[in-house]
């Protein structure tokens, strides 16, 4: 497996300080309610940057004895340090235009003092000061490579913020949130790394020097209200005033503002010095503001919602990790290289296409052919290869997965000794709209190669359709004059996990041998109709696979008891409340369309099941149901759920046709040539045909659409499937 250089520095990143991040995002979380709990007290002052400090003074000079400090934090709250005329000292919230007092001084709560502890310095004091800091820094550098990585993915650093193809949930919304959360996360990472830098000293120190302006010594003494300094300074500037400690000459007042500190005589009111604030000092203050968002309700909820994203990443990150390793199989290798007739090449990035080639490997070991897999970064000079096959799926804007961006150069400096047949399949998806072009690359990049002969043309799998899978095998079997089986558990990821079901329901067997059977699962567990369930009944190791209908959050299938079928007989003869084991498997490519308006369903048999999930669920699509049985007793046992689908409008048309009541046989694709113009309507207005049953049915059904289609619509049958306007699942 390679994986990228971005996304393993993403990865060993984000394990190697996933706990701090907890712990910070946690407490981020509790420290963000401060400034929120803390603005929203009632001290606020209004038009605070149309007080002056002489205003002020003059109010406080009437109300007490005599002042110690002013001092206006982040809120705008003034509060002051007085002696009351009765002789006390007191510090209190006050409204800056009457002197009065409005509030007594907010005390910081034990679980924000707690919860800052543990954000700051997890209580382990400067080592632990030293730890957050760090973390913070690599938090950043996780921001940086989740960048590239998305670029990577996008394509390009133009397309960061353009549509993103929602591959997987997990993956779609770390993005997604990623692409809002950025800016905060990386403001929150500098401004901590800095303030960290701060408490240990490791800023430059402010080395201005105070500049001197006026002598200390003078006679004028002017009221201090009437300082000109403090009649032309406004409340919103000031951090705090401290008051002379005596009459003395020699103190004086200090004067704190945003950028600067002012050195006030208190006899004059003269500056006597000022002291400009250094960028380090203002970088630290500002950093404080961003990084606590004090005195702010909207930087402080983007604050609160940032660390929920911080905390959502962590857990999806692990979440597809976690899953992406599951879908990785190895390559496993039974010969050398230079002993295979056979050599199958990998391109993937995410582990899917290695499950393809794995199985169709694993299809020509059965018939004993001599094949060696390897990743397509990895070709060579095979000497006694005759065939090679090429899977490989497309990523970014038509690029290669990572393990196989080396690959086209290869093919010009690798040396072939004797003429290879090659194959290319490509894996991708027709949301993106370089379909499959690194695989049309590979094809074309081959066909001008003197040393190799193309056995077929380029092979477009969209969404890892299994049925297309198997039609090319099938294909490429004839061409070679093999016969190869494909085990489709070869493909199915082993992370999909075994599920209890109690019996719920289960009908008597009827003419046909067919029953329906209801099942529960017993925890909680997603299913769509179209999905598949797959049972292995107890001491076998072949599964069946059952095509569900979702009904009421119960399973419902519809199963064909075969004389000599092992599962169908062992979930015939069970009863009432007890349990069955089976693995959910997702079959994406045969849900109900959401955008098409209308829909035509064509099936035989037991095929039917999955549409009658599909049909009890639908609210706004208009949906046409053909279907084959045998004979009016095939149908009785779907009867009442077809008649619930048309009496409540879920069901728009329904056409049925009997292969055993007449003389004449009557199937599905006999109805269809019936409605020729009314299935190239439904065709041309971008609708949709699911097909499902036997692969006989599917056959007919496909020759009267191919018909249709060409004479309609100038398309053929594969043109139709190419663009995913028919969708089969046939057994
Ligand atoms: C980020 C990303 C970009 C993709 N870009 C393309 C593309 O440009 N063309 C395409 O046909 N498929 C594209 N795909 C779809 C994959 O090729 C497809 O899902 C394939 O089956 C994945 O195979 P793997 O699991 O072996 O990597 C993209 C998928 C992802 C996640």
């Amino acid at each position: 497996m390679t994986i990228s250089i971005w996304r393993y520095s993403h990865l060993i990143l984000a394990i190697s300080t996933a706990l701090f991040i907890i712990i910070t995002s946690i407490t981020g979380i509790i420290l963000a309610f401060e400034p929120i709990l803390n603005k929203l007290k009632p001290f606020d002052v209004e038009n605070i940057n149309k007080i002056s400090i002489s205003e002020t003074l003059t109010a406080l000079e009437k109300q007490y004895k005599e002042v110690i400090e002013i001092e206006i934090d982040e809120n705008n709250f003034v509060s002051t340090s007085v002696i009351t005329k009765n002789g006390k000292n007191k510090t209190f919230y006050i409204n800056p235009k009457t002197g009065l007092k409005i509030g007594k001084i907010i005390q910081k709560k034990a679980i924000f003092e707690f919860a800052t502890n543990l954000h700051r310095s997890l209580f382990l004091k400067s080592t632990g000061r030293f730890l957050i800091g760090f973390v913070s820094f690599l938090l950043f550098l996780i921001a940086v490579t989740g960048v590239l990585l998305i670029i990577r993915r996008q394509g390009g650093a133009c397309k960061f913020f353009s549509k993103i193809t929602k591959e997987n949930s997990k993956q779609y919304y770390h993005i997604i949130v990623g692409r809002y959360a950025l800016i905060p996360i990386i403001i929150i990472n500098l401004t901590g790394a800095y303030l960290s830098l701060e408490k240990f000293s490791l800023l430059p120190k402010d080395k201005k020097p105070r500049q001197e302006i006026v002598q200390k010594t003078t006679t004028k003494h002017v009221k201090v209200a009437d300082f000109n300094v403090f009649k032309t300074t406004y409340l919103n500037e000031v951090k705090k005033i401290e008051f002379p400690f005596s009459s003395n000459e020699e103190d004086y007042f200090l004067l704190k503002l945003r950028d600067k500190e002012l050195a006030i005589h208190q006899y004059s009111g003269e500056i006597i010095c000022e002291k400009k604030l250094s960028s380090f000092s203002l970088g630290t203050y500002y950093s404080l503001f961003l990084h606590t968002g004090k005195g702010t309700i909207i930087w402080s909820i983007v604050l609160l919602l940032t660390c929920f994203a911080i905390l959502f990443f962590i857990f999806s990150g692990f979440s597809i990790t976690v899953s992406r390793r599951k879908k990785f199989v190895a390559l496993k290798n039974e010969i050398l290289p230079n002993k295979a007739e056979y050599i199958v090449l990998v391109g993937s990035e995410t582990g899917s296409t290695i499950r393809f080639a794995m199985a169709f490997k694993n299809a020509l070991l059965k018939i004993n052919k001599t094949v060696f897999i390897a990743e397509l970064n990895n070709y060579k000079t095979y000497k006694k290869a005759k065939n090679i096959v090429i899977f490989t799926a497309t990523y970014g804007n038509g690029e290669p997965p990572t393990n196989a961006n080396k690959f086209i150069k290869l093919i010009g400096t690798v040396q072939q000794n004797r003429l290879l047949k090659y194959t290319v399949v490509g894996f991708g998806s027709k949301e993106y709209p370089a379909f499959c072009q690194f695989a049309i690359f590979v094809h074309a990049s081959l066909q001008i190669h003197p040393k190799f002969i193309p056995q077929m043309t380029l092979i477009k799998i969209n969404h890892r359709n299994m049925q297309s899978f198997k039609n090319w095998v099938n294909e490429w079997s004839v061409l070679n004059n093999l016969s190869l089986k494909i085990n489709e558990e070869d493909v199915v990821e082993t992370s999909e996990k075994e599920v209890k079901f109690s019996v719920l329901k289960k009908t008597d067997v009827n003419k046909d041998n067919t029953f329906l059977i209801f099942l529960k699962p017993n925890c909680k567990t997603k299913f769509v109709s179209g999905d598949v369930l797959s049972i292995t009944p107890k001491n076998e190791n072949k599964s069946r696979l059952y095509s569900i209908a979702k009904i009421d959050k119960y399973i419902l299938l519809s199963v064909k008891k075969h004389e000599y079928g092992v599962c169908s007989n062992y979930l015939q003869q069970l009863q009432i409340n007890d349990f069955v084991n089976g693995v959910i498997k997702q079959n994406k490519h045969f849900y109900l369309p959401k955008k098409a308006k209308e829909v035509i369903l064509i099936a035989n048999g037991t095929g039917i099941a999955p549409f009658l999930g599909m049909i009890l669920e639908n609210s706004k699509t208009k949906i046409h149901l053909f279907w084959g049985g045998r004979t009016p007793k095939s149908f009785e046992i779907y009867n009442k759920y077809i008649t619930k689908a048309l009496d409540t409008k879920k069901l728009t048309s329904f056409y049925i046709a009997y292969s055993q009541e007449k003389k004449e046989k009557n199937y599905v694709q006999n109805l269809l040539e019936k409605k020729t113009e009314f299935v190239a309507k439904t065709l041309q207005n971008q609708n949709c045909i699911l097909i499902c049953g036997s692969l006989k049915m599917q056959q007919g059904v496909e020759i009267v659409i191919d018909k249709i289609a060409k004479e309609k619509l100038n398309l053929s049958i594969k043109n139709l499937k190419d663009y995913g306007v028919i969708k089969t699942n046939c057994y």
